[in-house]
Parts: structure tokens; sequence; C-alpha cells
């Protein structure tokens, strides 16, 4: 009776208005206010919701007993979030942040294009008015940037390549991707600590340098060339970049590549924080040097004979056929021109064997900035290869055998590939393998002196051979002017 006489008195409307008009005066007094993020806002996926999930799932003063547990697709862990209701305390530069998950039913499914879920899922965020301002400026952005990370640091990294030449999959990719599982990282890389150091700082600084280069007015990309001997850990090295920085691979095959344009194609295809690589750049095309470039857009063509064959085999397209027909041009334009600019936060590695063979153009600074030379095995390389492959410790080895591991390394100039495959092959029995690897330095060693001996040898000889012409050269020149000067003095006297 009493309800019906309160409906009466009081109808819907005044209600609502009174409830309205509570809600006003306790917001008016309460010191909070709160934020709704929904899964999904209106029919598009609330990408700030999936960032705080993912965000609060790597905070570790979850207070719920019940939490949520997911393993994406193509990632190496599991996260977890909160289960409905579930209450969690964040803080942010001092200040204090309330989350609460909650789950409702969806009431009616309104009509969309794409089916909505049955729950409606969401955060509430409740902060103190007076942060207010600096939550919405700086929080909501720190969570979002925080949610990438953790994003890119549980999936697989990859490795894409372009094997498949010219051609684009269903969804118009030049890149084929497998994931890149190599475990190499610059712990297992055997190479001077302090050249490694220095890397790995050059490294942290480019991927922290976004406001820098910015304020520099430059690209956000950086160039490597690694060269040196077969065997010396430059694609090791390469692996190791990638899983540092935790950046996919690019790896480039110049042979599958024809034109300049399709060169520019693939680079549009790639996605930021990622290496773009051309390992053994010498052998893989033959670049022609920029300055016979003709005056085609990007200097497309040269003015060899090879080229003018080029120019006369374009189709009615205006596309031109036939291999390597991509230039020097081209791909400075790739790594340092215009379109390297596509996109950002990217490192171009460059590998060779043979650094002599490559044009200079490619080598000066800002298209490759640093140079780092894998040289044969040093004694610090031997001891982290000792460590990895034996777990041997420097103290752990005799001092005598140590002193002549390092008297005979540089001499021996052995690559890690040639020691790793040393310590390999005997690494269940240590000791056994730490004296054949000694014998094996000393007779490299040995070998390589005996070799440079030869070469001194041959280059004395052929020094004296060459006193020797010059000598005999010398005195037929003095016979000549012998002879000269008795002919004038006799055309004197004849005089
Ligand atoms: N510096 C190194 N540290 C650790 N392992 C190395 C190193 N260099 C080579 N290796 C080992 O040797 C093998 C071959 O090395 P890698 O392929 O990196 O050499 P590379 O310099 O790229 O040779 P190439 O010039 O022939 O391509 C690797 O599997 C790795 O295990
Ligand atoms: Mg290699």
């Amino acid at each position: 009776f009493s309800q019906t006489l309160l409906h009466t008195v009081f109808p819907p409307e005044l209600r609502f208005a009174s409830v309205k008009l509570l809600n006003k005066i306790f917001n008016w007094f309460s010191s909070y206010c709160y934020f709704d993020i929904t899964e999904i806002d209106g029919v598009n996926t609330n990408e700030l919701y999936n960032a705080v999930q993912l965000y609060l799932s790597s905070s570790a003063s979850i207070t719920g007993t019940r939490l949520s547990l997911t393993r994406a697709l193509n990632s190496t862990s599991f996260t977890f979030g909160l289960s409905n209701n579930d209450c969690i305390i964040d803080t942010f530069n001092g200040v204090t942040a309330w989350w609460e998950h909650f789950v409702t039913q969806r009431q009616s499914q309104t009509f969309s294009w794409r089916p909505l879920p049955d729950e409606k899922r969401g955060f509430t965020l409740k902060i103190e008015k007076k942060n207010k301002k600096m939550i919405l400026s700086s929080y909501l952005d720190f969570i979002m940037d925080k949610a990438n990370e953790i994003r890119r640091k549980n999936q697989d990294r990859l490795l894409y390549t372009n094997s498949r030449g010219g051609s684009l999959d269903s969804r118009g990719n030049p890149w084929e991707s497998v994931p890149f599982k190599h475990p190499s990282t610059f712990d297992t890389l055997a190479m001077d600590p302090v050249k490694k150091l220095e890397l790995m700082a050059d490294l942290k600084d480019f991927a922290d340098g976004q406001l820098f280069y910015q304020k520099t007015g430059r690209a956000w990309k950086r160039g490597y060339l690694l060269y040196g001997p077969p065997g010396t850990g430059k694609s090791s090295m390469i692996a190791a970049m990638a899983n540092y920085l935790g950046y996919d691979i690019y790896d480039l095959e110049l042979t599958e590549v024809n034109t300049n344009s399709e060169l520019r194609k693939l680079l549009m295809k790639t996605t930021s924080k990622s290496i773009i690589v051309i390992e053994d750049i010498d052998c893989s095309i033959t670049l022609n040097n920029r300055k016979k470039s003709g005056a085609r857009s990007g200097g497309h063509y040269d003015s060899s004979p090879t080229d003018l064959m080029r120019i006369g085999s374009i189709s009615p397209m205006g596309e031109e056929h036939g291999a390597n027909s991509i230039t020097l041009s081209g791909l400075l334009n790739f790594t340092d021109g215009l379109w390297s600019c596509c996109g950002s936060e990217r490192i171009f590695v460059f590998t060779t064997n043979h650094i002599e063979k490559l044009d200079p153009a490619l080598l000066r600074c800002g298209r490759m900035d640093m140079h780092i030379f894998m040289s044969f095995c040093s004694y610090q390389a031997l001891l982290i290869l000792f460590k990895n492959y034996l777990g041997f410790e420097k103290h752990e080895l005799e001092a005598e055998l140590m002193k002549e591991f390092e008297s005979v390394i540089d001499k021996a100039q052995m690559t890690p590939a040639d020691i790793s495959e040393v310590l390999i092959k005997n690494r269940r029995d240590k000791h056994k393998a730490v004296l054949e690897l000694l014998g094996a330095l000393k007779s490299r060693a040995m070998k390589n002196s005996m070799i440079v001996v030869q070469d001194v040898e041959e280059q004395e000889k052929r020094a004296l051979e060459m006193t020797t012409t010059e000598e005999e050269e010398e005195e037929e020149e003095n016979c000549n002017d012998a002879l000269l000067e008795t002919c004038s003095s006799k055309q004197e006297k004849m005089n």
C-alpha cells in the first residue's frame, strides 16, 4: 500500500530527478572523482581498456584472490587480470589511484554489424579531484606506454624475409614472417667487453632517444656496419641486438629485389622498432657507383652499357625489367633519403666480409653511424667462450695455462666459430677441451708464423730482384753516359 502510495505521490520522473540531485550533492561534497573505461566504446574496442588491463597485470599488489589468466596468440608468457569487482591500488608520482574492475550483463542486444559480447566489462578509476589534471595528462599516457612495452616483451619477436620476391600476400604484404627464437644475447657473444658495453650503451641511447632525435631534427634511425672475417659473430650480433632491444628483424634479400621502387615498397611495409638487415652487402648485388647515375628519379639508371640495356627493357607499364636494376642510389635513399623516415625507431645493419669493396658513399656517417669490426678471437673473448661453453671462470683455470693462451691467441687468428667448434666437440671432458684447444691454437699460430716467414722471404727476394734490375739499369745508364761523353769529345776534337 505504501509502495503504491509512494509511486503515486512520487512519479518516476520525480524520483529520477531527486536521485540525480542527490548524486550531484554527493559529488559536490565528495573529494573523489570517477572515470569509467569500458571495454567497448560504442562498437569500437577501447584501446585504453586493454592497456589498463595489461598494465595492472604487471602490478604486484593485486588484493583479490580470484584472478583471470590469459595467454595471447604468439605470446611467451601469461598475464593475469582482475575478476569482477576486484580492486587494486596503484601509485603514480606519489598520487594514489583506485582501480575497480566491473562486469555486468548487457541488457539488450542493439543492432550492430559486429556482435557485441554478452558481458559489459570495464574499469572504474577513482582519484582525488585535486589530482585530476595530473592523472589525465600524464598517468594515462604512462599506462599506454607501459602496456605497449609489456606487450612487446611478452610477444615473440618475428623474423621477416622477402624471399617471395616482389609478390604480395593476400593482405598486400611483401614480407613473410616466422617467430624469431635465436638464443644469442650479449652475454653469449664473445667479443671485447669494452666494445660490447659501448655498443649496448649506444643501442640503449637510441631506443630511449625519441626526444633527442626530435629536438635535433634527425630521423629516428641508426646504421651499423658489421665487418670482419667469416665466423666472427656478425649474424649472432644482429640476433643479440634484436633480443636486447626486443625488436623484430627484417632480413632483406637484395638479390630478390628487382627495382628501386620495389625496395621502397618493402621499406614502407616495415614496422617501427625493427632491425633491417642486409647481410653480405658486397656479395648480394653489384651496386653501381652513384656518380655515374643518370638524372632519372633517384638515379634509377646508370649510364653504363648494362644500364642502357636496362633502359631499353622498360615495359609499357613503365617498370624496368631484368635482374639487379636496383642501384646504389636506390639503396642510399632507402637508408638515408626521405624514404628512410617513413616509420620510426629503425636500425639498419649491413654486414660484410670485405669492407674495402664497399662504396665510400655507403660508409659515410649518417648512413652507417658505427663501424664495428668483428675480429678474430681475442683473449677476453676466449674467456667468455670458456664461461659459456665449459662453465669455467678465469680463476678456475691454471694461471700457467692461461698465460699460454694469452701468448698464443692473437697469433693463431682463429675465429670464435672455430674455437666454439673445438669446445662443443669436447664439452663432456672440459680439461680435454681446454688442452685440445691450446694445441689447435699453437699449431695454427705456428702455421701463421711460417706463412709470415715465407711472405717475408718472398718479399726480400722480390726486393733483391728489383734492386739488381735497378743496378743493371743504372750501369747501363752509366755506360750510355760514358759513350755519349766520348762521342761528344771526339766530335769536339774533330771540330
Ligand atoms: N663472437 C662470437 N661469440 C659467440 N659465438 C660466436 C661468435 N662468433 C661466432 N660464433 C659462433 O659461430 C657461429 C657462426 O657465427 P656467425 O654466423 O654469427 O658468424 P658470421 O660472422 O655472421 O659469419 P659470416 O660472415 O660467414 O656470415 C655461430 O653459430 C656462433 O655460435
Ligand atoms: Mg653471417
